[in-house]
């Protein structure tokens, strides 16, 4: 009996639509598919001995199948067509037993000898086994054989499935048709112990059949079992062929996921070469770094060593500059004592030489003068020289002239050995005294170079300008400031002209107001604060190309004029509270020229007539008169607040050394011996204090 049901290869099962997947899909639907087929249903899958590459060829199997003639069959499900499969046996074994029972097996009786015999040649042979079984059989009733073969023995357990059930069908139905089944018995004896049964023994030997029917029946249930089971192994194995084509894909995903991921993994490999690389490059900076900070960590360690001696040491400086600011303090005032007395010697020395001081100069020949003629002089010291005439009859005229003045320079003598003398009196200046310089003399006799000089060989003006600039730095470190104006004036035919401006204004000398120290002032006069000698110079220089000059017989630029350089000195001691004032007159005098060789009169006798005032009023002071004359002229007027009482005067008497000049050079050497025989007051010093004169000589105030 063969089943009929369709063998699970024959099938046709709709394959499950196969989507794409996505390769982020394809992680989680692999891991899912993985889950599921491995760890999640706990299922063992069967090995899988086919071939993967084999895989195309099975898929194309699958859809030639799908797409063959045969009509599909519904399949019904494993478990209900197992037992089917299992039930449809079981009842074809019971049909058997019923067709046994209904052959009367169980009352068999004697079988007759010619059943035997007539039952063996018509027996139909539908398969081998029956056909072999039937072999067994007599055939034309001869005497059967000794030793029957099994047809168990020989044949495999896989064709006897259906050759034994074919062959236990057989040997029932000759049976139920009386006919024997010795061949039968044999066929399916599995292994029986072979017993000699006499021919004759048909009961034995029917015993004997009915035993190995048994056996066989037993068999062929246990081998229909086993068939039945086997039937679901093809349906297994297409679940495990889907299941594997789903592996499949998800492995050809999770190969595409792979590769995806081994790109991933190399690029984020090559990053995190990069990254080491930079790490490795940060590592060193940080090393670096760390090493820097080390050393900087030490020198810090040594700089707060150094800070703190250095402290340590800044409080001892501190108490020892403490202690030094004291003693400073007390320097200081002992230096400005030490200072106010060196004033008082400086200018008690200055007042015993006298306030007004006479130096002659005796200027040499010029080159362009080598052909005039000199007078004799003797120079017997530093004060006193001797004139000569060289003519007799002047000679015997005026005789031997011998004159003595506070200084007498030779031509020999320079510059700086005429500033040298003057130096004392510029310093008087600054402490407070008011400082009269002039030059007195015939024209062309030296004036202007020894007031001026030349540009390579500078005069009394512009020297007095340095050295005042250089004491006032040095009176600055004791404490004094000072404040330097100046003014630039010509008195030309007794008429005042501003030598620092070209307009033409109003210029009148007044007198202050509430002094009485014959204070004057010039109105409409510019006044120019100096702060350094190179201002100075620009503003003398701006002067002396403002002033009246012209050609006499003396001088080829005779100054034609007197020009007063006025220099103002305000200084003032903030801590002490001191102020002083102090002024230096500095006058070239026109020269004088006699009125026979002169050609402009007026000018001439102007000139001589202010020269002539000059000398009364120095005359006046020498006498020591009532009324001085100072406002006969302008030069006197001007001159008053520096010719008498808080004054220091000095006249140079400039000669020259010409025997055509004898005449003149006797006069002005005359006049200034007079002038240096006059004894005046001592001078007092401008001092301010507390508002009131502390002193009679004092001219320095508190202010
Ligand atoms: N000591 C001297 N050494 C060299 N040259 C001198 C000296 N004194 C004057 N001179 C020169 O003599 C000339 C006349 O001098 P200066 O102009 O100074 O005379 P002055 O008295 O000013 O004349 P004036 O009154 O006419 O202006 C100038 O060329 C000057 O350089």
């Amino acid at each position: 009996m063969e089943s009929r049901l369709p063998k699970p290869s024959a099938l046709k099962r709709p394959m499950p639509p196969i989507k794409p997947i996505l390769p982020t899909d394809r992680i989680k639907a692999n891991s899912s598919i993985l889950n599921a087929t491995t760890g999640a249903s706990n299922q063992t899958l069967p090995p899988l001995t086919r071939n993967l590459q084999n895989l195309p060829q099975a898929l194309a199997r699958r859809g030639a199948r799908a797409a063959s003639p045969e009509p599909s069959k519904p399949l019904p499900s494993i478990p209900n067509r197992s037992k089917l499969r299992r039930s449809r046996s079981a009842s074809d074994v019971s049909e058997m037993r019923l067709n046994l029972k209904r052959a009367g097996a169980p009352t068999l009786s004697t079988i007759p000898t010619k059943f035997t015999r007539k039952a063996a040649p018509t027996a139909p042979a539908p398969g081998p086994v029956a056909a072999s079984a039937a072999a067994r059989v007599p055939r034309s009733g001869s005497v059967p054989p000794k030793r029957p073969v099994t047809a168990a023995s020989s044949s495999s357990s896989s064709s006897l499935t259906g050759t034994a059930a074919r062959g236990v069908r057989a040997a029932a139905q000759a049976i139920s048709k009386g006919k024997p089944v010795v061949g039968a018995a044999t066929g399916a004896g599995a292994g029986g112990a072979t017993k000699h049964i006499a021919k004759y023994d048909f009961k034995a030997r029917f015993h004997d059949l009915l035993e190995k029917h048994k056996a066989l029946r037993a068999k062929m249930d246990k081998q229909m079992e086993e068939m039945g089971e086997l039937e679901g192994l093809p349906m297994q194995l297409e679940e495990t062929q889907n299941k594997l084509i789903e592996i499949e894909t998800a492995l050809k995903n999770t190969v595409t996921d792979k590769e995806c991921l081994q790109r991933q993994v190399k690029q984020h490999t090559s990053k995190i070469e990069t990254i080491t690389s930079s790490l490795g490059r940060t590592k060193d900076e940080l090393n670096q770094l760390k090493t820097t900070h080390q050393q900087i960590k030490s020198e810090h360690e040594a700089l707060s060593t150094e800070v703190l001696e250095l402290r340590d040491r800044n409080e001892d400086l501190i108490r020892n500059n403490e202690q030094l600011a004291a003693d400073l303090a007390i320097c200081r005032e002992q230096l400005f004592q030490s200072n106010m007395d060196r004033k008082d010697l400086h200018n008690t020395v200055m007042d015993l030489r006298g306030n007004i001081r006479v130096f002659c100069r005796v200027r040499p020949p010029l080159d362009v003068e080598e052909n005039r003629m000199v007078c004799s002089w003797t120079y017997h010291d530093e004060a006193t020289v001797e004139l000569q005439s060289i003519d007799g009859l002047a000679k015997n005229k005026i005789g031997q002239q011998v004159f003595t003045f506070d200084q007498v320079f030779h031509p020999n003598s320079n510059q700086t050995d005429i500033f040298e003398m003057v130096a004392p009196l510029i310093q008087s200046a600054l402490d407070g005294y008011n400082i009269c310089i002039f030059a007195y003399g015939q024209t062309g006799s030296g004036k202007t170079y020894t007031m001026d000089g030349v540009a390579d060989n500078a005069g009394v003006i512009p020297r007095t300008v340095d050295l005042l600039f250089d004491s006032i730095k040095n009176y600055r470190n004791l404490g004094w400031e000072y404040e330097l104006t100046a003014t630039f004036l010509e008195i030309y035919n007794e008429v005042l002209y501003d030598l620092l401006s070209n307009e033409q204004k109003e210029m009148e000398i007044r007198m202050l107001k509430d002094s009485v120290k014959n204070d004057i002032y010039v109105t409409n006069i510019t006044k120019e604060t100096v702060h350094d000698p190179d201002h100075l110079r620009q503003l003398m220089h701006t002067a002396k190309m403002n002033r009246a000059t012209a050609s006499t017989v003396g001088n080829e630029r005779s100054s034609r004029s007197h020009a007063v350089t006025k220099l103002e000195l305000i200084g003032w001691h903030e801590e002490k509270k001191e102020k002083c004032v102090g002024s230096i007159n500095l006058v070239d005098l026109a020269g004088s020229e006699s009125p026979k060789t002169s050609t402009r009169m007026t000018e001439t006798k102007n000139i001589n007539r202010s020269l002539s005032e000059l000398t009364n009023v120095i005359l006046a002071l020498l006498q020591k008169q009532d009324h001085i004359p100072y406002r006969n002229s302008k030069l006197t007027h001007l001159l008053m607040p520096s010719l008498g009482g808080n004054s220091k005067t000095l006249m140079f008497i400039n000669v020259s050394p010409f025997q055509d000049c004898f005449q003149e050079s006797v006069k002005s050497l005359r006049f200034a011996a007079s002038v240096n025989s006059c004894k005046m007051a001592k001078a007092k010093r401008n001092r301010f204090l507390n508002n009131s004169s502390t002193g009679n000589n004092s001219s320095c105030e508190k202010y």
